[in-house]
């Protein structure tokens, strides 16, 4: 079985399934000659033995193929975007520890087994190695003339210390968000007027995942440049438009440039392509925003609060300017769909739970400005917002290659064995949570045993954690503060939720908010 007859095929499969457009249009291609190509497939899968050497002993998993490792199930039985199901019905099928097998013969070891996620999130590693995701490596290393690393999420060992070291410090840092607070503050009223401006009269708004991202762009952008951008009025410019669906992109082909055939590193291929359009449309945007918040601050006194996290960024000396360029672009990139996501999750699981919101609202003063005193004094609040980072994070599973070796079961996993920790999957397990199916807000207040918060990890764990992690959460307690203040939120059925590299839930999604 050839490689591209692989390609070929999961494709053709994949249009019945209306997953994301093809990058290829295969569309002349006669359909005998597909069948042919699923023959041979099947004979090969049937007939090749599977590569036992390649995984420790005990160690259960799916069929690895030749050239293809067990990569073919993603062209096969899965859907690329349905990966978060698939991962679910391989832990169904081998176990809650299984291995995966690359093309290239490396070893990935799926984990949503508690005791061993725990070891894994445990690591104490100086410099974590998280895997790089390699097209955006080998795109930047072909642009020095932009970038002189592979940026702050990518890049492993001294070179990323260096960075988290000098980009890091002012965004998690206490200080820098609560002085953010008053900014936020008026970027949530605008959000909501913007809310209120797009509302029907039976409350309905549609395309809110659309708002959100905007939403999470202008706080992003807010933080990080330092100025408001206007993301947030009535009628979006094409820049925002622009940059949004370019971040879309730019996660589709990272997930369909590991997940997919990858003939993208043996040709500038159509995926190939699409990465490197996402990413030169945002380091436009981004550098045209930079150089504007820029000329904005030279020209007028503003904020300082609002400003120091950029002006800081830029005045250090520790840093190439290209690697200050690259760290703004990266997180602008890293923030924006992902805090849009977990607001929409946020508010789709609350909408099952109206003694919940009642509960908020309760907690919370009638209207006005909300101070982290009021957060405080809401706890029902903070549970509301851990329960959905339980149930439904935006990022489900962590990366990380091991640090020194490791004992799983009876098995033993030699440092530098790939690892997916799969937190989300682990933490709807039974024997973790109390009815662990459950959107339980009350969890979090009244702990009821199974209850094993240490698996909970939307931001990730250890020195490779989240920076964005106390500004999202800031961000997201006081939305829905003031969301639950005007209105109770209504969702009909379920949200179709698909895999974009993150978890993000099928575009356009419309939600009521009703008056209370
Ligand atoms: C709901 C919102 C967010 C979620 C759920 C989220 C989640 C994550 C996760 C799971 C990781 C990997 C951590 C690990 O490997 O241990 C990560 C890394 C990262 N995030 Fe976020 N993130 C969010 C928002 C943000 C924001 C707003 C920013 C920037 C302002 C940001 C910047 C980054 C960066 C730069 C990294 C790479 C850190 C490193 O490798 O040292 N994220 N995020």
């Amino acid at each position: 079985m050839s490689l591209p007859g692989v390609f070929l095929f999961s494709h053709y499969v994949e249009s019945f399934w209306s997953a994301p457009p093809p990058l290829v249009d295969w569309s002349g291609v006669p359909t005998l000659v597909l069948a042919l190509v699923a023959l041979v497939i099947a004979a090969t899968a049937l007939l090749t033995r599977p590569i036992e050497g390649k995984k420790p002993a005990r160690l259960p998993g799916p069929v690895a193929l030749p050239f293809l490792g067990t990569r073919w199930l993603f062209w096969s039985r899965y859907r690329m975007n349905k990966l978060h199901e698939a991962y679910e019905d391989m832990f169904r099928r081998y176990g809650p520890v299984f291995a995966e097998v690359t093309p290239g013969g490396a070893l990935v070891v799926s984990i949503a087994e508690r005791s061993a996620l725990e070891a894994v999130l445990r690591t104490p590693a100086k410099r974590p190695y998280r895997p790089p995701t390699e097209i955006v490596q080998v795109y930047r290393r072909s642009r020095p003339d932009r970038y002189a690393s592979t940026g702050l999420v990518n890049e492993q060992g001294e070179k990323w210390f260096h960075l988290r070291r000098h980009l890091t410090s002012e965004l998690t840092s206490p200080h820098t968000i609560q002085g953010f607070i008053p900014e936020l503050n008026s970027i949530c009223d605008d959000f909501l007027n913007l809310l209120k401006g797009c509302r029907r009269p039976d409350g309905t708004v549609y395309g809110f995942d659309q708002l959100t991202n905007r939403m999470g762009l202008e706080s992003v952008c807010g933080l990080m440049l330092g100025t408001r951008l206007g993301f947030l009025e009535r009628w979006m410019s094409g820049r925002a438009a622009a940059l949004a669906s370019a971040v879309k992109a730019h996660f589709r082909a990272q997930r369909d440039s590991y997940y997919g055939a990858p003939l993208w590193k043996f040709a500038p291929t159509s995926l190939y392509k699409t990465f490197v359009r996402s990413e030169e449309t945002i380091h436009m945007i981004v550098s045209e925003l930079m150089e504007e918040a820029r000329s904005r601050t030279r020209g007028a006194a503003q904020d300082d609060a609002m400003q120091e996290i950029f002006l800081k960024i830029l005045a250090n000396p520790e840093l190439d300017m290209r690697d200050k360029k690259a760290a703004v672009i990266d997180f602008i990139t890293a923030g924006i769909e992902t805090l849009a996501n977990s607001l929409v999750f946020l508010l789709y699981l609350l909408s099952g739970r109206m003694d919940w919101q009642q509960r908020i609202r309760s907690e919370l003063p009638a209207c006005g400005e909300l101070r982290v005193e009021e957060l405080s004094a809401a706890p029902s609040v903070r549970a509301a917002v851990n329960e959905a980072f339980r149930l439904l994070p935006t990022a489900p599973f962590l990366a990380r290659l091991l640090d020194a070796p490791m004992t799983v079961g009876d098995n033993r996993l030699p440092a530098g064995t790939f690892v997916l920790a799969h937190t989300g999957a682990a933490c709807r397990r039974e024997e973790n949570f109390w009815r662990a199916s459950e959107y339980l807000p009350e969890r979090w207040i009244n702990v009821r045993e199974p209850h094993a918060a240490g698996i909970v990890a939307p931001f990730g764990r250890g020195r490779r954690m989240c920076p964005g992690k106390r500004f999202v959460e800031l961000e997201l307690h006081l939305i829905l503060a003031k969301i639950l203040q005007h209105w109770r939120v209504e969702y009909d059925g379920e949200l179709d939720i698909q895999f974009d590299f993150l978890l993000s839930p099928k575009s356009p999604v419309s939600l009521r908010l009703v008056e209370w």
